[in-house]
């Protein structure tokens, strides 16, 4: 095994191969434009050479690698060899063996999942200590001593360092139990039910490159789908993917996914009626009862003649269609491809001859008469109707909505499409209506994340995404604050569309310390579900509660305290609290930003800090954080769990009995 300094020369070598590769990817861009046939070749094969130039370029000085694996001399075809591993594969030379091999390689397994009782023929793991871009140390574990290791100071470091802006990768140490979850395979849709802090988004995000990397040329037609809560979410996590070399990856909300302009809010018993699963048959019925039966023959003229399908062969025609339509229109072209065929039938039972110019006329012709009884729909026209339409609705709604929910829903005024004020949940009901009218284009893969938060009408839109592919659903039955939210991950997979799907449970949480773990488990019993409590990997970390006067100028102490350590802040505070807080701390001389600005000190609104992290957290005011939503103590859960080394939490009412030691739920 190499010293030190052997160690940092191989770095160097490892550099200069990557910078040759960047050369030899820049050369190529032009051979590859100017050799390969056709021009699509071409063009993809130059895109693709520009994207990896660009790719290798921006490695620059960073580490190439951050760990290897020796194996003994019963390795098999491993036998006494030695592989380094990092984010990206260094080649030297071609037929030469890689200097570096990428994390998401087969072999790379061993990296993560030996240990001493099964040490998968690896004598030895070693992981590198960076400071910056200088190597500056090593630490060994020898698997086939038999003598279970203790967790390295590395990996202890790495866990437990200052958090400083977006979320980073965590490839240097994906524990055994997340890295079978990130390597399972793409036939596979798996939910992961992770107490706070377990490394669910991490997961998910190295899920999403491992996929990419192992089903490459499946996955690129259709791409991955990566699905948060909010913008400030999406931003928190946004630099993971490409610094694993995936730029490609779509990350969105569910909300802008659907692509509406929202512009009213529902009265929350309406939203909980829109959210509602059984809305999924209104929409339907109130698609499918616009399908009539004819009352006249199909009666169509060319130059020549006039053609006819009586009125009897055409309501045939529509009951086989009706019955067999995978979709509300693809059922319409079937009637009119029928009708059509029939009228040539009889054309070409007389001599004439029906060219393809003959039948789109003929299909124009019968037009008219098919949207008399299959009309053609848009699905805001359809919306609008039924929630303009009392009788309509209720037709629709018949055994599935209660008179009073379908009052809930309904328009006070009727509206045209044109001129409706859609809302979220709305939406998410025009999506499925588009969805019986038409199929829409579908994803690879998806990664749903707090998907506990998604109703069953939200996740039926995912599920339409990902009919034909699999999903990783990531989430935690505590920390649902919406009304819809989930209470049970197999009901959820059945709205997912994947009902057997594998769950499993994370509960090591590498973000939040111990005594911040065990304040924040005694709200659990509260929350009425099923989970396992977390016990957090770290023992450091610092919890102060203090019962103040004056909330805003104990958050300014709090927060100028905090600032004497390293590392982000984070004040969260029940959102109608935080202005006024966030004006105290600016009046102090304090800067603060949005959670999505990336300061030193982020003022963040309770709604929002689902996902995010942050070193310090000052928690103000946790009655208020209960009391301003309805399902406010599972809001204060996810509040209390944002803090990586302390929480300071502020309060002046009286903290919530909830919290009281002795509240924890026997395990
Ligand atoms: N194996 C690991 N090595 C180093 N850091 C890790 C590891 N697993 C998770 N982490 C870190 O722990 C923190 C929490 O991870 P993550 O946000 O993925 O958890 P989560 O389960 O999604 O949490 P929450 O439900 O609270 O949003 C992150 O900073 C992440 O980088």
């Amino acid at each position: 095994m190499r010293d030190i300094d052997a160690e940092r020369a191989y770095a160097d070598e490892c550099r200069a191969a990557l910078r040759r590769m960047v050369s030899g990817a820049r050369e190529n861009v032009a051979v590859g434009e100017y050799t390969w046939g056709d021009r699509f070749t071409a063009e993809s094969l130059g895109f693709y050479l520009k994207t990896l130039a660009r790719d290798l370029a921006e490695e620059g000085d960073d580490p190439p690698f951050f760990g290897l694996i020796s194996y003994g001399a019963e390795a098999g075809e491993h036998s006494r060899q030695t592989y380094y591993l990092g984010r990206r594969h260094i080649a030297d030379a071609i037929g030469r063996p890689p200097m570096v091999i990428d994390w998401r390689a087969p072999v790379s397994a061993g990296f993560y999942q030996a240990s001493a009782v099964q040490p998968r023929g690896i004598d030895t793991r070693r992981r590198f200590g960076w400071s910056a871009n200088t190597l500056t140390s090593f630490e060994d574990e020898h698997l086939r001593t038999g003598v279970p290791s203790a967790t390295g100071e590395l990996v202890r470091r790495e866990i437990e360092r200052a958090r400083v802006g977006p979320m980073r990768d965590i490839v240097a140490t994906i524990q055994p139990e997340q890295d079978t979850l990130v390597r399972t395979g793409l036939d596979a849709s798996v939910c992961i039910q992770g107490a706070p802090g377990t490394g669910k988004t991490a997961v998910g995000l190295h899920r999403a490159a491992f996929l990419l990397y192992a089903y490459r040329s499946r996955l690129q037609r259709n791409g991955v789908l990566v699905l948060g809560p909010n913008r400030a979410f999406l931003h928190y996590i946004s630099a993971v993917l490409p610094t694993l070399g995936e730029v490609d990856v779509e990350q969105t909300t569910v909300e802008q996914l659907l692509d509406r302009e929202v512009r009213a809010t529902d009265q929350p018993a309406a939203a909980v009626v829109k959210h509602d699963v059984r809305m999924a048959g209104v929409l339907r019925n109130a698609v499918y009862a616009r399908i009539g039966r004819p009352d006249q023959a199909v009666v169509a003229s060319d130059q020549s003649y006039k053609w006819r399908v009586n009125q009897h062969e055409f309501a045939e025609m529509v009951i086989e269609a009706e019955a067999y339509a995978t979709t509300y229109l693809t059922g319409r072209e079937r009637v009119i491809a029928r009708v059509v065929a029939a009228l040539q039938r009889q054309a070409e039972a007389r001599g004439q001859n029906c060219n393809g110019a003959w039948l789109r006329r003929m299909a124009r012709t019968v037009a008219p008469d098919v949207d008399a009884v299959w009309p053609n729909l848009k699905a805001d026209e359809v919306m609008a109707e039924l929630l303009s339409d009392a009788d309509q609705l209720a037709a629709a709604a018949d055994g599935l909505l209660s008179k009073d929910e379908q009052r809930s829903i309904s328009w006070p005024r009727p509206r045209k499409a044109k001129s409706a004020r859609w809302t979220a949940a709305d939406a998410v009901l025009l999506d499925e209506v588009s969805a019986l009218l038409e199929r829409g284009a579908t994803y690879g893969h998806v990664i749903v994340d707090e998907a506990q938060d998604l109703s069953p009408m939200q996740c039926r839109a995912i599920a339409r995404r990902s009919e034909h592919s699999s999903i990783t659903v990531l989430g935690d039955l505590a920390q649902g604050t919406t009304p819809w939210a989930a209470t049970d991950w197999r009901t959820q997979l059945t709205h997912f569309g994947k009902p057997a799907a594998e769950i499993v449970a994370l509960s090591t949480g590498y973000r939040v310390p111990a005594t911040v773990v065990e304040l924040a488990n005694r709200l659990l019993t509260a929350l009425h579900v099923d989970v396992p409590p977390t016990t957090s990997f770290r023992s450091d970390g610092r919890l102060t509660i203090t019962a103040a006067d004056d909330l805003a100028v104990a958050c300014v102490t709090a927060v100028r305290d905090a600032l004497g350590s390293e590392g982000s802040i984070g004040v969260i505070a029940a959102d109608h609290q935080l202005p006024g807080l966030t004006d105290a701390l600016k009046a102090a001389g304090i800067e603060v930003s949005a959670p999505e600005d990336d300061g030193r000190v982020a003022a963040v609104p309770a709604t929002l800090a689902k996902g995010l992290e942050y070193d310090h957290v000052i928690a103000v005011e946790p009655a208020e954080i209960i009391a301003a939503e309805p399902r406010g103590l599972n809001r204060l859960y996810v509040v209390l769990t944002r803090a990586v080394s302390r929480l300071h939490v502020v309060h002046n009412q009286p903290l919530p009995m909830e919290l009281a030691p002795g509240a924890t739920r026997p395990s």
